[in-house]
């Protein structure tokens, strides 16, 4: 069974307080992208896991989908499952494909095993892996609270808008991203925010990463005004980073960002 876990991108993201666990509340819209990793998982003999395409610091035994059937085996018995992930979604980008992977592969559990688990409880596991990991479950556009894994609806459709999502040549650890931000509540609320027009967004939409991460990468501030320079209505990082994405109109000629960074188009 192959499955083709997605990034996804944040758009607005507040970080309100700092919590008594060191995880930060935080507001955001969730919004997923055409960007994919490819996975497989199939049932054999041996446990097995193998990876190919971009090369995944930290080894396979920490591969959040071990992590993931680590997990589920505690609660449930579960075949011996060999498993190949092909990653294409850049890694220490702030497009949660590590999180993707993880719940995309809960799901293949569940089909595989027939655990008849309901996306309530598919989530309530991913929650366990990582803050982004919930979110991937449903993966459809929602606003997030909390550490960004309790979710009410949003109404957002970008299907008309020719989105592209550039990654520069710097990876950002979200951990360090977190422990550079000042957390400041009293913000309006993005469900409102996202209901004016996207060329307004950027009087009304913020990302709190981008002071701190642009500081230390201004490379990828280069890289966000290079996107407003091509006539993007909006544009902005993702997450904690290093990816950032723009809303255009139409397809932007950046065929001079090409050399220096990874553009990903009509995601
Ligand atoms: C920046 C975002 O991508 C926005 O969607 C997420 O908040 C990050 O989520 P994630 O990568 O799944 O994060 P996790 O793997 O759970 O946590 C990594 C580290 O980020 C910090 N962290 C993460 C999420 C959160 N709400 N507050 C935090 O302070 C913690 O130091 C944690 O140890
Ligand atoms: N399947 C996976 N894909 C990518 N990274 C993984 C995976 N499993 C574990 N990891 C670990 O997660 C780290 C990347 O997490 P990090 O949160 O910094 O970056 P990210 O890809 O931008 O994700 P996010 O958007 O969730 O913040 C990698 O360095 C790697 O050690």
């Amino acid at each position: 069974m192959i499955v083709f876990p997605n990034a996804k991108i944040n758009i607005g993201l507040n970080v309100i307080a700092k919590r008594a666990d060191g995880y930060h509340n935080l507001e955001t819209i969730f919004y997923p992208v055409k960007i994919y990793d490819a996975l497989e998982a199939i049932t054999a003999p041996v446990m097995h896991f193998a990876s190919s395409g971009i090369n995944i610091p930290g080894g396979d035994e920490k591969n959040l989908c071990i992590k993931a059937y680590e997990l589920v085996s505690r609660d449930h018995p579960l075949p011996r499952v060999n498993i190949h992930l092909h990653k294409h979604i850049p890694i220490g980008a702030g497009l949660g494909g590590g999180s993707a992977d993880a719940a995309f592969f809960l799901k293949q559990l569940n089909t595989l095993s027939d655990l008849n688990l309901s996306d309530d409880d598919l989530e309530n596991y991913a929650r366990q892996l990582g803050a982004d990991c919930a979110f991937f479950i449903r993966n459809k556009p929602v606003y997030a609270t909390q550490k960004g894994d309790v979710f009410k609806e949003a109404e957002l459709d970008l299907t008309k808008y020719y989105l592209v999502v550039a990654m520069p040549d710097v990876h950002v650890s979200t951990a360090d991203a977190y422990s550079g931000v000042v957390a400041q509540d009293g913000t309006a609320d993005l469900r409102d925010s996202i209901k004016l027009p996207v060329a307004e967004w950027k009087h009304e939409i913020k990302n709190d990463f981008e002071r701190s991460v642009f500081k230390k990468f201004p490379v990828i501030e280069d890289l966000k005004n290079e996107l407003y320079k091509a006539g993007a209505l909006y544009a902005s990082m993702s997450g904690s980073g290093a990816a950032v994405f723009g809303i255009f109109e139409v397809q932007p000629n950046l065929s001079h960002l090409e050399k220096s960074c990874r553009i990903f188009y009509k995601v």
